[in-house]
């Protein structure tokens, strides 16, 4: 399975130009790589424009867009996140899409951001075991503060999933931050970790690229620096069964001893 990371900027509050420059990079990507799946940050479309959020996040041509992005160059889109609304109030969604342009998933951040004030207008999701097929294997996503959090990338893993994907927005002075945490979760969850954060600045913060893929040994495969770059590799999700056989945490974990 061939995967391509977009990291990229992100302008602040301007969906439609997000939308062109995301539109370009997946072009851009297949005439140079022809991954099987391509890869987004957190809430491109609208950045961290929250006080605009009500007139700017998505009320659904976006994602029917994404949809029709996957089907045009035949790849599975992990659109990343976007900034959406309904009838029940704005979240922060990731979409997953097949080649033939369904909706294979839909992930609505659990944890928000207090740090980036996500709690004043964005309403938590309610279901954080989202999982979907992804080459012949199964992924499972989170988003960024949700990394924050072990016991739901574990509970990820025990439901199947073999490779996590983590849109974000990762700023800096946490750099640190998140390039441990990510490899930690690939190491105690012996799973691939597709982790893409976007770059440049917003009003508030400077994001701190470092888009990477880390394989279910806790090898960082291919990391990005600072500015926009495409990062392709090509993963092999048996490995992930290599590993948990050399060191069986799952069948060793002792569950009834555990606070959960
Ligand atoms: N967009 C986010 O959720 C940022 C999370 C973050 O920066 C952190 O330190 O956690």
């Amino acid at each position: 399975m061939r995967i391509s990371l977009i990291q990229m900027n992100v302008s602040f509050g301007q969906p439609e130009e997000n939308w062109q420059r995301v539109k370009e990079r997946v072009a851009q990507t297949m005439a140079e790589s022809r991954p099987d799946v391509v890869a987004l940050p957190e809430m491109w479309n609208t950045a961290y424009d929250l006080p605009r959020f009500e007139s700017i996040a998505d009320r659904g041509d976006l994602r029917r867009k994404l949809a029709e992005l996957a089907r045009e160059h035949g790849i599975t889109l992990m659109a990343g996140s976007i900034g959406e609304q309904d009838d029940t109030g704005c979240y922060n969604a990731s979409y997953i899409f097949a080649s033939d342009g369904s909706e294979l998933a839909r992930y609505r951040k659990l944890h928000l951001f207090r740090l980036m004030g996500e709690e004043k207008v964005l309403k938590p999701g309610g279901d954080g075991r989202v999982l979907f097929p992804v080459g012949e294997g199964r992924g499972g996503v989170i988003i960024c503060y949700d990394l924050r959090f072990p016991e739901m990338v574990r509970s990820l893993a025990l439901d199947g999933a073999q490779c996590l994907f983590v849109p974000a927005q990762w700023p800096h002075p946490r750099l640190n931050h998140w390039r441990v945490l990510n490899q930690a979760r690939a190491i105690e969850n012996q799973m691939v970790v597709v982790a893409v954060n976007r770059v440049g600045s917003d009003p508030n913060n400077t994001f701190c690229g470092h888009s990477m893929v880390i394989d279910p040994w806790g090898n960082i495969l291919a990391e990005a620096a600072e500015g926009e770059e495409i990062l392709t590799v090509d993963l092999d999700l048996s490995e992930v069964e290599q590993v948990r056989r050399k060191i069986p945490v799952f069948e060793d974990r002792i569950p009834g001893q555990y606070r959960n």
